[in-house]
């Protein structure tokens, strides 16, 4: 069967019609014609794949990755990125305009990514066995099947030289995958790196690895920071497990991050584009309507980057982080900065902002929740609170807008930004502006 596909989805998916339902079809884009194979329904939709595409896109490209097609975690790699900016937008806009009636004129030009390959600053990639060798690679979108990835275009390059660099020592070491039953082996690799230097984090069952191993690894010029993670809970959501060995090196990875000296420890979070972060950061700043503020709160604030950028506007900040790691290295930065009027709580963003709302007036405050967005808590603190100012930073549309929906009873949208952080993905960052209704 021929279909022509209409729009893009929220995924990256070509979107044709079949019986007045939507059928999703990955790696098609709009205006081409494609035959599908493989039609599934599932109730209100089908998904179908493609056969052959009968009339191409102009603005479809050669990916500029080999193993595109089979590791498919770069679901627009074959549009042309200026097109990948635009398809960006529509989607934002759609997906506001679905949930929270907001019309798609109220949003901003896409800010494009300087650097659309070899952006990543981090790999958390799982660990399997093919042909004898531990190998790294990805489980495809929505399975569990394993699919070996020789190279990534969107790796910082140096994270795929330490990546294969620390596989070779692993394999010279006869190291395994993760065997769920013996609870040994290795799960998964970690490699985060900034300005030349990586931290290294081994994922895996309750091993006791070799003095001769870590220093193996420790030879490596690049690495700086080694650990280890026991993670035996069969399916974890988390990457990491609960109990971390720090093997050798420094406990933090340094670096510079818009003048600023940072460290980090590897479960704490950092947005993935370390160049584009600094951009979505000064934008944010630049909301600011000039005036000086007596309290910002930054939930979700990780190791407080955000805080670091928005000090010298008010007289304190006050960053709410769940992870403990994150909490520390906030307050070892502010420390290192010499910035005083910065602070972090360790806890739940809306228990802590519920308590700190009742204490004191907050005059703005900045949330950068994970993909679920801000939960019921959250939102109804928000609506009960006399907070003026909101800036709302989302990296997904979906929930940004149901959560502007519920906003919207006592808040005004004033600015929508988005910005490209995950170039060749369909992952959408974007920085909302919102001030309290009189
Ligand atoms: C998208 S990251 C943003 C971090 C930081 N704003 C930045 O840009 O680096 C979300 C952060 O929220 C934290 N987090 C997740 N759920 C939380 C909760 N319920 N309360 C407080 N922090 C939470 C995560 O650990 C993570 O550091």
């Amino acid at each position: 069967m021929r279909l022509k596909i209409e729009k893009m989805g929220i995924n990256g998916e070509g979107i044709a019609y079949y019986q007045k339902k939507p059928v999703f079809i990955e790696g098609a884009l709009p205006q081409e014609l494609v035959e599908i194979k493989d039609l599934q329904g599932y109730g209100t939709y089908y998904k179908a794949r493609i056969e052959k595409i009968v009339k191409e896109s102009r603005d479809r490209i050669r990916p500029a990755c080999a193993f595109a097609h089979r590791c498919r975690a770069c679901s627009m790699m074959h549009l042309a990125y200026e097109k990948q900016l635009k398809a960006k937008r529509d989607i934002l806009a759609q997906t506001l305009m679905k949930y929270a009636k907001i019309e798609p004129s109220r949003i901003e030009e896409i800010i494009a990514n300087e650097q659309p390959l070899h952006y990543r600053n981090q790999c958390k990639l799982p660990l399997q066995m093919e042909q004898g060798k531990l190998c790294s690679g990805m489980y495809l979108p929505g399975s569990n099947y394993f699919a070996s990835v020789k190279n990534c275009v969107i790796h910082d390059p140096l994270i795929e030289t330490v990546r294969k660099e620390v596989l070779h020592i692993l394999n010279k070491h006869g190291i395994k995958a993760y065997d769920y039953h013996k609870k040994s082996g290795m799960r998964s690799l970690i490699i985060r790196t900034f300005q030349g230097k990586c931290q290294v984090t081994l994922v895996s069952g309750e091993d006791v690895l070799t003095q001769e191993l870590i220093a193996d690894l420790l030879d490596c010029e690049a690495i700086v920071s080694l650990w280890q993670s026991i993670n035996t809970v069969k399916k974890s959501v988390d990457v990491f497990g609960k109990k971390m060995i720090f093997l050798g090196g420094a406990k933090q990875l340094r670096f510079l991050f818009g003048g600023y000296r940072m460290q980090i420890n590897p479960r704490s979070f950092f947005q993935l584009n370390t160049k584009q972060a600094e951009v979505l950061y000064q934008k944010a700043a630049s909301l600011l309507t000039g005036k000086r503020y007596g309290t910002i709160v930054e939930a979700y604030s990780g190791i407080g980057a955000i805080s670091l950028f928005l000090h010298e506007h008010a007289d304190q900040v006050i960053g709410i982080e769940s992870i403990a790691d994150a909490v520390q290295n906030a307050h070892a930065i502010a420390s290192l900065n010499h910035i005083d009027n910065v602070k972090f709580v360790c806890g739940d963003a809306a228990e802590e902002l519920t308590y700190l709302s009742k204490k004191g007036k907050i005059d703005l405050l900045v949330v950068d929740p994970p993909r679920s967005g801000l939960d019921y808590a959250m939102i109804g603190t928000l609506l009960q609170s006399k907070i003026q100012e909101i800036i709302y930073i989302s990296c997904n549309p979906a929930t940004l807008g149901k959560n502007l929906d519920l906003l919207q009873q006592r808040y005004e949208v004033k600015t929508i930004i988005p910005i490209d952080l995950f170039s060749q993905t369909a992952a959408i960052e974007a920085i909302v502006h919102l001030k309290r209704k009189r």
